[in-house]
């Protein structure tokens, strides 16, 4: 990968998210010219930022890329703020098939919409006692990969249970992005168990950045989100991360220490494909 791309300063904003969709924009809005004034070019907002997080509130929250209001005034934070913005998520309704979907729109510094994520793998989990969560009830799974150009390189977006599924990662690192960036929220059973380890891993397996970004935790919400929006370096070291409030952490992503650590470890051309080219045939 060329090392040409100019310097990127990361942000990402762990939310407060209401039940008040005008007041969660205007919230994301306050946030992101926030960030963009202490130098962040590329900003994050988590994933369900405009409306609070459960089934029984996808289809009310719900609206249309093309003239809902959330995409209207996202693309106004950006362009505002003169950053790449990943607009966490948003319940989008196509109005083609009324289908919902959990979806990231991706946003240049002019406010151009210049990429969308349907989330891919739906968070339907049954812990018994614990946690019983089906994204499915009232959602369908998006059917494509994502993955964005921007003057810094190509970043990799997933959502949330993306990030439990390596293989979008490695393909994403493979056909040369430099970051995977998750809006997501994590929950107080899984959010302990997995949210580092889950970024860590997908970090090092791939020498790439990654990074999640959630909303801040409501106790009195349906949803307890975990918050710790979490930055993670190639190596796999946790750069920058932080508790379950409110709040903007911020890192600067080098690419030429990226190379040089891939060339010190260089695992990508050392992959034995002629062992495991294609994993989906191996039976179990
Ligand atoms: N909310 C999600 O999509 C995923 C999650 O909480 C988990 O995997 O755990």
């Amino acid at each position: 990968m060329a090392n040409t791309a100019k310097p990127c300063k990361l942000a990402l904003i762990q939310l407060a998210v209401s039940a008040d969709k005008d007041a969660n924009l205007a919230n994301a809005r306050t946030h992101v010219l926030e960030a963009a004034s202490k130098g962040a070019n590329l900003i994050v907002l988590p994933e369900c930022f405009n409306s609070p997080y459960g089934t029984g509130y996808f289809p009310e929250y719900a609206e249309t890329l093309a003239d809902g209001p959330s995409v209207k005034s996202l693309s106004a934070m950006a362009k505002d703020a003169k950053a790449y913005l990943i607009g966490g998520s948003i319940p989008e309704r196509d109005p083609t098939d009324e289908k919902i979907y959990n979806t990231c729109t991706v946003y240049n510094p002019e406010g151009k919409l210049i990429a969308t994520h349907r989330k891919v793998h739906l968070f339907d989990i049954d812990v018994p006692g614990k946690i019983r969560f089906q994204e499915s009830e009232t959602l369908t799974a998006g059917r494509q990969l994502t993955h964005v150009d921007t003057d810094f390189g190509k970043i990799g977006v997933g959502i949330c249970y993306d990030i439990r599924f390596p293989e979008p990662a490695m393909i994403a690192a493979r056909q040369g992005c430099f970051a995977m960036i998750y809006p997501g929220a994590f929950n107080l059973t899984t959010g302990p168990l997995h949210w580092e380890l889950l970024q860590r891993a997908r970090a090092v397996d791939n020498q790439m950045y990654v990074a999640a970004c959630s909303p801040a935790r409501d106790l009195k919400a349906a949803y307890h989100a975990w918050g710790h929006s979490t930055i993670v370096g190639p190596a796999g070291n946790v750069i920058e991360t932080m508790d379950e409030n409110q709040g903007i952490i911020y890192a600067d992503l080098d690419l030429k220490t990226m190379a040089e650590f891939r060339q010190n470890i260089p695992l990508t051309t050392q992959r034995r494909f002629d062992l495991y080219a294609d994993i989906s045939k191996v039976k179990p």
